[in-house]
């Protein structure tokens, strides 16, 4: 099982790399790798397993956290109106979005980041995104809100892009134009 071990911290070049796309279909040892993913997100939103293993909580988690430069993510949380996301996602891509934009009131972080980063991250508000799921079948998700926030942040990992690179430097607090909060 993936713990706190595997996933690499700032520093280290693979956050700051451009991922690769994966050739399709997937390997076995891609697919694998995507499962050890979905249940690493599962475990830290497990009280019990987070507690036994020492797991922060995540809601994504992108391959190059893992120092491997795969064009791979898995996400798994439940939205605001409970709408339960879970995907073992390859070459996922925003293929159009909104010009409105929307933010976390609360901000993010990130397993790669050991400190608090304040401050508002605006993002698109609502985005298409494409993708090859697990089984090798093509997905097109229309998202928006805490969905939509979820995937840009793991979708910026494959392209070398930390949260924090999108607070304002002035006020962390600034509000972006037209763009809305996600409470
Ligand atoms: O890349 C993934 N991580 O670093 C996992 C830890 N961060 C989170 O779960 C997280 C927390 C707040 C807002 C967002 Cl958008 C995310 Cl993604
Ligand atoms: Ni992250």
């Amino acid at each position: 099982m993936l713990t706190m071990k595997d996933i690499v911290r700032e520093g280290h070049a693979s956050l700051r790399t451009v991922a690769e796309d994966v050739s399709l279909p997937p390997t076995d040892e891609e697919k694998t790798l995507l499962q050890d993913m979905l249940e690493f997100l599962k475990n830290s939103q497990d009280d019990n397993i987070a507690c036994e293993y020492d797991l922060r909580p995540g809601v994504g988690l992108a391959a190059p956290q893992l120092g491997i430069n795969k064009r791979m993510a898995a996400v798994h949380f439940e939205d605001f109106k409970g709408k339960h996301y879970s995907y073992g996602l390859i070459n996922p891509r925003i293929v159009s979005h909104s010009v409105e934009k929307a933010y976390l009131s609360g901000g993010e972080g990130c397993l790669s980041v050991d400190r608090n980063v304040e401050g508002y991250v605006p993002r698109y508000a609502r985005i298409t995104v494409k993708a090859t799921d697990i089984d090798g079948n093509d997905l097109k998700l229309r998202l928006r809100d805490y969905a939509a926030i979820v995937f840009q942040h793991e979708i910026d990992h494959l392209n070398g892009v930390m949260f924090y690179d999108h607070i304002h430097n002035d006020n962390p607090f600034h509000i972006p134009e037209n763009a809305k909060a996600i409470e």
